[in-house]
């Protein structure tokens, strides 16, 4: 399989505490590709209307049934987090750490998918939801069950590497395209970084393979990132839909956790259940920030409730 792929990349452990990322093997040009991967390693699943829970599904049928495609992917498969833990997930949540959540609304977010995801596995869905194209075809029987093979937290851990690892993906040709929920091996070893400080971007080719190009000039061994949907200018969403906050050298205040801004037009997204703040407070509350000088010593004068600096 992996003598079919084009790359420029290794992977490896890329920092102390052993996150797994690629490196760039030789010096890239911006623009220059880094990887190319061809088609027939692209991995459908359902379409982008349908749940990480459905796309699973899919992915599952698949590797039943396909034993020969299943087999001659095994680099791939085995190059994923295996087994339970080793990903932190929404699906796999415990009540308690949902509790800690301290928010109601994403409280009630994470046991809708729980229960969407129990209706799945237990193949509930009704018979028109499946005529409407509501739910994905998958090769699976209807009901998953343990009696072929798969348990319900091996499926949840699916749903989970679907959920942080596929992209969106075109598919088929003009006029018959489409878009689907596709995994990329390899490209999807890329590390995050928001937009701004990542070096990379997978793009797709006009002959449906994919590359991965080199925004700006990039050095041998230097880790090769890209940006990821823009949950990630959310902290909390980034840590439900990835397991992980991103890090900044220069912390920023959680009001204003936001590095690259509000890049989605549609601002309800992240008005939802009316908590969370729109482009426009992010304006003024970086509009305070920036009048403020914010050296050491005002913060400490702070944090031991001296007074604050006029405005
Ligand atoms: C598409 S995978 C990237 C490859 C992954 N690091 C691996 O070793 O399989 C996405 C996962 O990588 C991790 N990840 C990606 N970007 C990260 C970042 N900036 N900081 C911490 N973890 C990150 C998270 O666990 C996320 O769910």
């Amino acid at each position: 399989m992996i003598g079919c792929l084009q790359a420029h990349l290794s992977v490896e452990a890329i920092n102390a505490e052993g996150l797994r990322g690629v490196t760039a093997t030789v010096d890239v040009k911006e623009g220059e590709s880094i990887a190319l991967l061809p088609t027939d390693l692209i991995i459908e699943m359902g379409s982008e209307r349908h749940s990480s829970a459905e796309n699973a599904a899919v992915l599952l049928g698949r590797l039943q049934k396909e034993l020969q495609w299943h087999k001659g992917m095994m680099p791939y498969w085995t190059s994923l987090p295996e087994g339970n833990g080793s990903i932190f997930c929404r699906h796999l949540f415990t009540k308690q750490e949902i509790a800690l959540l301290q928010s109601d609304s994403m409280a009630e977010e994470i046991q809708g998918d729980q229960e969407h995801l129990h209706e799945v596995y237990n193949g509930r869905a009704k018979w028109w939801e499946h005529v409407l194209g509501m739910v994905p075809k998958t090769n699976l029987p209807r009901e998953l069950g343990p009696e072929h093979n798969v348990t319900l937290e091996a499926f949840a851990h699916t749903a989970c590497l679907v959920g942080a690892y596929a992209f969106a993906c075109q598919r088929g040709r003009w006029p018959f395209h489409y878009k689907a929920v596709c995994l990329l091996p390899l490209m999807d070893m890329l590390n995050h970084r928001s937009d701004g400080q990542s070096n990379a971007v997978v793009d797709q080719n006009e002959n449906g393979t994919y590359s991965c190009y080199a925004k700006r000039d990039i050095k041998a061994g230097e880790e090769v990132t890209q940006t990821y949907s823009p949950v990630t200018a959310r902290s909390d969403h980034s840590l439900l839909q990835y397991g992980f906050v991103e890090e900044f050298e220069e912390p920023l205040l959680a009001a204003v956790d936001s590095a690259t801004g509000f890049d989605m037009e549609d601002d309800t997204w992240y008005g939802m259940h009316q908590q969370l703040i729109g482009p426009e407070e992010s304006k003024r509350l970086k509009g305070i920030l920036e009048r403020l000088q914010g050296s050491q010593d005002e913060d400490s004068n702070l944090l031991e409730g001296k007074p604050a600096p006029s405005l």
